[in-house]
């Protein structure tokens, strides 16, 4: 039966780092890589467009909303006409900034995904609607792997690119506090857009490192080395990540953004003022309205 409303969680994803790896096929094209999905991310919940009584409210139908403000998300768009919901509203709330590092945008698409899914009973499985949230992801070109990890949660490690059937996934057993400060964007569709081999042959050999030894530790290690080594590194993240090492933590950037993240108070502890969260043990789901 079609309830013709629904509402999804799901967990903001930072990329500790990674390596691109393109194809004309979306479903194949992704991100090898690890990361951190967290219990900061992104609701979104879709209705039946209401065509209202007022020429207003028929010329709203079908809007997307973001914190409030009527906006859009290219990859939401193209998930929605995927599952032939274009007609529908689409309210996409988080806390978590947009084009920091933490994957709103994949968050937004996967929640769309399953949210249009259950809102008018379209019957596609799990597997079925990642695909087509990734595959959207990916021609927007807002991101690679966020979309898989974050249908995971827990630390997931992409072992192979692609959407589930393509790729392969594993995960770091683990469970910490998240810390994290922004200081601004980064624009994914730039560095994507640009020369990224070196960058990729920085995060095969980050990825070997932690597949050698698959604990948070050698995660942030791992990801400090891909940041310098990929050059995406900014002075202010860099002067954080440094902080943080001379208090006694574990802090890295968060791909794509002018974003540091440490485990347990480490920004706490180098004197910064950090939104905290957890590592988000469910992934991406449907909750209650
Ligand atoms: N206020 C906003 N600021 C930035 N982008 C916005 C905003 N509102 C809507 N967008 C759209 O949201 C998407 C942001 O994608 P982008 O990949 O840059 O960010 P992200 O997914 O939050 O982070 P990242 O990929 O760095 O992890 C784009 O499609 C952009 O057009
Ligand atoms: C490309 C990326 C770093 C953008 O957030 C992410 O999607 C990833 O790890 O593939």
């Amino acid at each position: 039966m079609s309830s013709q409303r629904a509402t999804a969680f799901v967990p903001g994803h930072v990329t500790a780092f990674f390596s691109a790896h393109r194809d004309d096929d979306p479903t194949v094209a992704g991100s090898r890589g690890a990361g951190v999905t967290l219990t900061d991310g992104v609701t979104v919940r879709v209705s039946a467009a209401d065509d209202g009584d007022t020429v207003a409210d028929a010329a709203a139908a079908g809007e997307t909303t973001i914190d409030g403000e009527v906006g859009s998300i290219g990859a939401v768009d193209d998930v929605l006409a995927e599952l032939d919901a274009t007609a529908a509203d689409v309210a996409v709330e988080t806390d978590l900034p947009i084009g920091a590092g933490f994957g709103v945008s994949g968050a937004a698409a996967l929640g769309a995904a399953l949210a249009a899914n259950d809102a008018f009973d379209r019957g596609r499985s799990e597997n079925e609607l990642v695909r087509v949230a990734h595959a959207a992801e990916v021609d927007r070109g807002t991101g690679l792997g966020d979309v898989v990890a974050q249908a995971r949660g827990g630390v997931p490690v992409r072992l192979e690119p692609g959407a589930p059937g393509v790729g392969e996934l594993d995960g770091v057993p683990a469970s910490a506090r998240v810390e994290y400060v922004t200081f601004g964007e980064l624009s994914t569709e730039e560095v994507l857009g640009g020369d990224t081999d070196a960058l990729s042959a920085a995060g095969e050999d980050a990825l070997d490192r932690l597949r050698a030894d698959p604990r948070l530790p050698t995660l942030m290690d791992a990801a400090r080395g891909f940041a310098g080594e990929a050059d995406l590194l900014v002075p202010e993240v860099a002067e954080a990540i440094d902080a943080v090492d001379a208090a006694g933590g574990e802090a890295a950037m968060a791909m794509l953004g002018r974003t540091v993240f440490a485990l347990g108070t480490g920004l706490s502890d180098a004197g910064y003022d950090p939104e905290a969260c957890r590592i988000d043990a469910a992934g991406a789901r449907l909750v209650d309205d």
